[in-house]
């Protein structure tokens, strides 16, 4: 195992975050849009709504507390509402459920299975996407097991999942300078605070709570991502 610290950037060289250029082919940092933990049948609309004030370039279901066929239940119209507007449609924690919607991919943590046996169940085309916290060398692994993206969080304080780890924005410049799969940021992420880790790297800022809990609306919110993301 190859000790983290070791592949730490800023140990090896304190000038590499004021350096960092991004790669111009890479195209520019885009939102990943992470449902709330619960939801019920007129999320549908609240989405449509949301996705007509700004864009997003993914959608991940991420319901937490029940079971996979309500899950399938409430997805339905969502999933088709991402299709029609050419959203790629991500569904958190299972292969097997990813696999019965069709989804287009799916976001596995550390204890949601290997992407080997993902890739396996869901083919070539499956959009697989891996946590790795703040470790350079789990995010060299799930690139080796054939991820489509690599997660690196929780970058700020959050209320919507109970975080342990704390990344350096550094650590998108690492990821992006030496492999080709893009590189998530999340957790905690508004737009006030999104302009370091898109400078630092990120080619995308997957978001929950700063859309669904902004007090100014779902909307408000879109619009000021999107403004930061220059869209
Ligand atoms: C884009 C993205 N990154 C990280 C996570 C977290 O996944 P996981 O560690 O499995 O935790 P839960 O989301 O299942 O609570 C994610 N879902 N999406
Ligand atoms: C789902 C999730 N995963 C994280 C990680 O660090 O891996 S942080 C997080 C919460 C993302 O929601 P919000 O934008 O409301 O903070
Ligand atoms: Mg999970």
């Amino acid at each position: 195992m190859i000790d983290d610290d070791e592949l730490d950037p800023l140990a090896l060289d304190p000038g590499f975050a004021d350096r960092f250029e991004r790669d111009p082919r890479r195209p520019a940092c885009q939102l990943y849009l992470i449902s709330p933990p619960a939801i019920d049948a007129g999320f549908r609309d609240r989405l449509a709504a949301a996705l007509d004030a700004g864009p997003a370039r993914a959608f991940q279901l991420r319901l937490k507390g029940i079971d996979d066929h309500a899950i399938a239940a409430l997805a339905e119209p969502i999933q088709r509402l991402c299709a029609d507007r050419e959203v790629t449609f991500i569904v958190n924690d299972s292969v097997g459920l990813a696999k019965r919607l069709g989804a287009d991919g799916v976001h596995l943590g550390q204890d949601d299975g290997d992407p080997r046996d993902a890739r396996a169940m869901l083919g070539p085309q499956a959009q697989i996407g891996v946590t790795c916290h703040d470790s350079r060398h789990l995010a060299m692994e799930a690139g080796e097991a054939g991820a489509d993206y690599v997660a690196f969080g929780a970058f700020y304080p959050t209320s919507t999942k109970d975080t342990r780890h704390t990344p350096e924005p550094s650590i998108l410049g690492w990821w992006t300078t030496l492999f080709e799969p893009p590189c998530v940021a999340i957790g905690g992420i508004t737009p006030a605070n999104a302009p370091p880790l898109i400078a630092a790297g990120a080619d995308f800022i997957a978001v929950s709570g700063a859309v669904w809990n902004d007090p100014q609306g779902d909307a408000a919110a879109m619009k000021a991502f999107a403004a930061v993301l220059g869209h």
